[in-house]
């Protein structure tokens, strides 16, 4: 496989895997930047320094969190490769022997701990990917009370987003990979210990990606094996070039809706601890021409899902489109 060598500010060097595609570099801006407020507005991916998010967090380690998070079950993905593909599991009888790529356990954190801990390389790779709730210690809330809910709420305010729906607390060892999907919210991904390296896609190469069906699992994730891409299949996939970001502890990284990414903690960066902040979407106020990519994706989610239902059977779907658009508009 072949690798890069890659530094943030002239730090210890570490390897970054190379694909097929180019990646360009996501701009890194102090968060006093006016060009941050710019890019935001745009939709456009941005890596934010010194906004001290969640500097009250940057201590948090397998011990502290270990000795804190309570005695609550918390959620944990295991992965026999290092991949940690999402699947929608209600979406799994829609598609004939579907094998879900990972299995969710629930265990209490010093158990997600103490497995970390004993783990040997040909062991399941552990991914906890929970929401931060009331179940949690009391030093935990202390820490996330802690957060620069001034900055985070005031940019909330400024591009009139919605509300904050979920923080995620991701805790993972350094070989997880989460592939290439894209989400329907807005994300502030605040990066607390190890690092992570993001390939994004604008929602403007959709065409290039080619997401599973809406009724499959998959939903919403590319079907390309970035490591080794059917260009038969997927011809498109030639044209795919990407933007590429690397965070680390008190990085934040402003991910645009629909934007898709792929998101591989960085080998050797040891245990990756991250917390997300999802917003809803802000309301579309005057429709303008021509339309958004972003709202291309949502008018082609909306077409599929009512076809879904007027068909009433997956297996109809893929002759239905076909005929509508083979030799017709191809
Ligand atoms: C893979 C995993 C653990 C998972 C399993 C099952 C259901 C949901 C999820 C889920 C959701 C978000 C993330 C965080 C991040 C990717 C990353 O940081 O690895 C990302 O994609 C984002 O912030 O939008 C990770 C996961
Ligand atoms: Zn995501």
């Amino acid at each position: 496989m072949a690798t890069r060598k890659a530094e943030i500010n002239g730090k210890r060097p570490f390897r970054l895997k190379e694909y097929t595609f180019s990646c360009e570099d996501v701009p890194r801006l102090s968060c006093t930047d006016p060009e941050v407020d710019r890019l935001i507005s745009n939709e456009q991916p941005v890596v934010i320094t010194d906004t001290n998010l969640v500097s009250s967090a940057l201590h948090w380690d397998l011990d502290y969190l270990g000795k804190n998070m309570g005695d609550g079950m918390f959620t944990v993905y295991s992965s026999h490769t290092n991949k940690f593909k999402y699947f929608d599991d209600k979406k799994g009888n829609n598609v004939k022997n579907f094998r879900e790529p990972m299995r969710h356990l629930d265990m209490t954190f010093q158990d997600f701990a103490k497995r970390l801990c004993n783990k040997k390389p040909e062991d399941e790779s552990l991914y906890m990917q929970q929401t931060l709730n009331d179940s949690v210690g009391r030093r935990i809330v202390v820490d996330f009370l802690g957060f620069n809910w001034n900055w985070i709420t005031e940019q909330q305010k400024k591009h009139n987003w919605g509300q904050l729906t979920a923080n995620l607390l991701l805790v993972g060892t350094e070989e997880n990979i989460t592939p290439s999907h894209y989400d329907e919210q807005q994300n502030f991904f605040a990066q607390i210990k190890g690092k992570k390296r993001f390939i994004l896609f604008p929602p403007s190469q959709f065409g290039c990606l080619y997401p599973y069906p809406i009724y499959h699992p998959h939903d919403r994730q590319s079907q390309v094996d970035f490591d080794d891409p059917d260009f038969e299949k997927f011809p498109e996939f030639k044209k795919a070039a990407a933007l590429e970001a690397v965070v680390g502890p008190g990085d934040v990284l402003y991910l645009p809706t629909y934007w898709w990414h792929q998101v591989e903690c960085v080998q050797g960066t040891g245990l990756n601890i991250s917390v997300t902040f999802w917003y809803k979407c802000g309301p579309t106020d005057k429709i303008e021409y021509p339309l958004k990519p972003q709202q291309k994706v949502a008018m082609m989610r909306n077409i599929e899902k009512m076809i879904n239902q007027a068909l009433n059977d997956p297996k109809e779907v893929p002759e239905f489109m076909q005929n509508m658009v083979l030799g017709r508009y191809t």
